[in-house]
């Protein structure tokens, strides 16, 4: 028995799969945006140094195959589908498919864990924009709940964490530094996000903090940001964990482990910005430095989407969270995570 639900959906953020895919999808996420275009470039280079293809999509496919065992294994008989934000399989696209295929109420499972308006309502938005293109018979689609607390999620990062520890010079454990990150978004995002405002970094501050205290409970920890991307005249939220690492080499920190808890896989953000970008900066300030995993496709992980999937088929009300004491209901909840204001691109860049 699996309830009124007939498929589940992987819904993520897309990326290129080649040279010529890359400023198309670029111009999808950034559209309205007020982007610059030199910004726009840069990161454009970014993914030209892997060819033009983003490691996201092929996670995804084997979180998708990780997904299929699973459900098999517990006896869920739903179909999976896979439709992104910015680039193909694009939303819209699946949901014909799933019509095609006689889905009539799907669960959806978004590849980002926190609160904010690119995290979560954008993901609602993509959905009603998609159902509309695709007209009145569109599948329904129910986001499943936040997930940044469940231990499925949490449990891989701190054992990431150890492992990172593992890799440096215990002699200098006492001067090392667990440096949490997540993607920076504008301050006025993470103002408006949840109910009461600033959701998104009390989340992350949460995440950190428990990763920390089983981790490693006698190291010193930090939450910083990364990946700032948006006009430079926006504020958004600082410091950079470039300028961190700079900040803490001064004060007599000699290594750092850098634990990325604002992302569920190792994609462009993760091997360029810190495997490139704040491996050099670590490397010229001769900072020990080791980077964390993400879940990927961690079997906790795996078997945590299943969880949120069973939770709604059986409508259970016993839910794994490692921080009951923050709401996290099914989803972004009502007026909370608006849209930002669009923007054109500024003219001359
Ligand atoms: C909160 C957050 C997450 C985490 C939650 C989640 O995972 O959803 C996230 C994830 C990701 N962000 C990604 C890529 C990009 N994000 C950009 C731009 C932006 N991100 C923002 C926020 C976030 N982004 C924001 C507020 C912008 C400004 C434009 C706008 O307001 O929308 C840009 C434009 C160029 C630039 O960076 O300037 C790119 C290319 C990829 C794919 C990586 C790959 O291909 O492997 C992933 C998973
Ligand atoms: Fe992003």
């Amino acid at each position: 028995m699996t309830g009124s639900y007939d498929a589940v959906l992987l819904l993520s953020f897309g990326g290129p799969e080649g040279p010529d895919d890359v400023m198309p999808f670029l111009e999808n996420v950034v559209r309205g945006r007020g982007v610059p275009a030199a910004r726009l470039a840069e990161v454009a280079e970014h993914y030209q140094h892997f060819g033009g293809v983003s490691p996201i999509n092929e996670q995804n496919r084997e979180l998708l195959a990780a997904l299929g065992k699973e459900f098999a294994a517990h006896g869920i008989d739903l179909p999976l589908y896979w439709g992104n934000r910015n680039w193909h399989p694009l939303l819209a696209d699946t949901l014909r498919q799933m019509r095609a295929d006689g889905v009539r109420r799907a669960l959806a499972f978004a590849t980002s864990a926190y609160s904010s308006y690119s995290s979560c309502r954008q993901y609602r938005d993509d959905i009603a924009t998609a159902q509309r293109e695709v007209g009145p018979d569109a599948p329904e689609v129910e986001k499943l709940r936040h997930f940044y607390d469940h231990p499925g999620f949490v449990g891989p990062h701190v054992d990431a964490v150890k492992a990172a520890l593992g890799s440096l010079d215990p002699a200098r454990r006492g001067t090392t530094r667990i440096v949490f990150t997540a993607h920076s978004v504008p301050m006025s995002m993470d103002a408006s996000s949840g109910p009461d405002g600033g959701l998104y970094s009390a989340q992350l501050t949460t995440v950190a903090g428990l990763v920390s205290a089983a981790a490693a409970p006698d190291l010193a920890w930090d939450l910083v940001w990364q990946s700032r991307s948006g006009p430079p005249q926006v504020p958004w939220l600082e410091p950079d964990v470039n300028d961190h690492l700079r900040a803490i080499a001064g004060e007599g920190v000699t290594d750092a482990v850098v634990s990325p808890i604002g992302f569920v896989s190792d994609h462009l953000e993760v091997i360029w910005d810190l495997d490139n970008e704040a491996k050099q900066t670590a490397g010229e300030l001769g900072l020990g430095f080791a980077r964390a995993a993400t879940p990927g496709t961690d079997p906790r992980f795996v078997g945590m989407v299943r969880e949120l999937v069973t939770e709604r088929l059986y409508a259970s009300s016993s839910q794994r969270r490692l921080a009951p004491w923050e709401a996290s209901g099914p989803s972004c909840l009502p007026g909370c995570c608006p849209a930002p204001a669009r923007r054109p691109a500024p003219a001359g860049h």
